[in-house]
């Protein structure tokens, strides 16, 4: 078959996973030559979203890539792929892919040597560091694929070096060696209840589980969150921490079933290339209600606050929003007391927050903190390509 190219002007070579998929990769092949574009020759910028299962890392991955594909085409898998891959392609301006993908052992070896997908031996972090490695140099890879269908570990895909990379799941500041390639770590906090909440509504609708299996597999997997996953908080740049709301009493807002949310983003101070957002006055401590002439808002209302803070041993500043919106047209006044949210034009916070007003959160700090953060990241590789052209790196360090 003739070799097509995807795009000039840089011919990669393919780094393979696994003798497996070695052996695999040459029966099946790439019936293409790959190349990488000049924006990928520069460098991937790589960005870090970790969460445990359940905690809305795919809700966030769809904001995120409205703001960063704005223009292209819309997220897709790769081209000619596996129907199973949890990859998702936006145009040249960014990938996403799921580290589930380096799980190690299927569902089947998981179960026969009692260990969770949240335990590191059940993880190929080895193969992980190579691949975004090579990523992040420019060169393409043949990434495995776990498959959440059968549990089974597929065939491998073809993984370009876009502009942006996103990884996404439950072990992105895990590992050192990963960690230090990351431009920008996200970690998404979600207080139990909340979770549990989330993930049984999505694992019985979605995934056709029931009620008993899905409690029974959040104990069994709580211990190793505790030991792998929520660690990995120290390390963030920006958490999205999501609470109950202090605006109903706790027995109140237990019957309400956590529809009435207290969401933090806690933005780590001295982050290169991030500038906090904040509200009315940079560093200082602001309480405010804005319901009344221009915002809507029916019971229990609306705080916003914004103050510093230690996090876990960083000094950080936080935006804080309890409560939810009435009428997210409205949200442009809450937008326009806001400063730093690196946004192109005039109410885009806004704008995005209405392009999307269906997915889960929109109507509190949940989708207003996700759309700023996705800006922020927008931002972030903005000034790291500026900087670049400035002063372009030497080739041997993308060879
Ligand atoms: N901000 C939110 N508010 C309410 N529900 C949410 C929110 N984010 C996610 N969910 C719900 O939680 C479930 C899990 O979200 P998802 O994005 O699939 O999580 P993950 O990819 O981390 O497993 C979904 O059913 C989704 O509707
Ligand atoms: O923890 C997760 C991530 O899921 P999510 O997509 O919810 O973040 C899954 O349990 C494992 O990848 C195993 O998958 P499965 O249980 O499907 O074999």
């Amino acid at each position: 078959m003739a070799a097509r190219s995807l795009s000039s002007p840089c011919t990669t070579t393919i780094l393979l996973s696994s003798g497996r998929w070695r052996r695999t990769m040459r029966a099946a092949a790439f019936p293409f030559r790959v190349s990488c574009s000049a924006a990928a020759a520069r460098g991937t910028v790589v960005i870090g979203l970790a969460a445990d299962s359940g905690c809305g890392k795919t809700t966030f991955v769809r904001r995120l890539t409205s703001v960063l594909g704005a223009g292209t085409a819309a997220a897709a898998p790769p081209w000619g792929g596996n129907p199973g891959s949890n990859t998702l392609v936006v145009g040249d301006a960014a990938t996403v892919i799921c580290l589930d993908d380096y799980h190690s052992l299927d569902r089947a070896g998981r179960k026969e040597r009692g260990v969770t997908a949240l335990d590191p031996r059940a993880n190929d972090f080895d193969l992980m560091y190579r691949q975004l490695k090579a990523i992040k140099e420019g060169r393409a890879v043949a990434k495995p694929i776990y498959n959440h269908a059968t549990g089974l570990l597929d065939p491998p895909e073809l993984i370009t070096p876009p502009k942006i990379l996103v990884v996404e799941g439950l072990h992105p500041m895990y590992d050192e060696r990963v960690r230090g390639l990351l431009d920008f770590s996200i970690y998404l906090d979600i207080s139990s209840d909340i979770k549990f909440a989330w993930k049984i509504q999505r694992d019985m609708a979605e995934r056709g589980h029931s009620l008993e299996s899905i409690k029974a597999s959040i104990e069994a997997r709580k211990p190793d969150f505790d030991a792998y996953i929520d660690p990995q908080k120290q390390y963030a740049d920006a958490v999205i921490e999501v609470l109950p709301t202090r605006l109903i009493a706790a027995a109140a807002a237990d019957d309400d079933e956590g529809k009435v949310l207290r969401v933090k983003l806690i933005m780590k101070e001295g982050v290169e290339h991030f500038a906090p957002a904040y509200l009315f006055d940079e560093g200082s401590t602001i309480s405010w209600i804005p319901c009344g002439r221009k915002l809507s808002c029916s019971y229990p209302g609306i705080k916003l606050s914004y103050f510093p803070d230690t996090y876990l041993g960083h000094e950080v500043s936080v935006l804080e929003m309890d409560g939810k919106f009435d009428k997210l047209d409205e949200l442009i006044y809450v937008e326009s007391h806001l400063s730093n949210l690196s946004t192109k034009y005039y109410g885009e916070v806004t704008q995005q927050m209405l392009k999307h007003a269906d997915f889960p959160g929109s109507n509190n700090g949940t989708g207003l903190f996700q759309t700023i953060v996705g800006l922020k990241i927008r931002d972030l590789y903005e000034q790291v390509v500026a900087e670049r052209v400035a002063s372009p790196p030497a080739l041997a360090a993308v060879a």
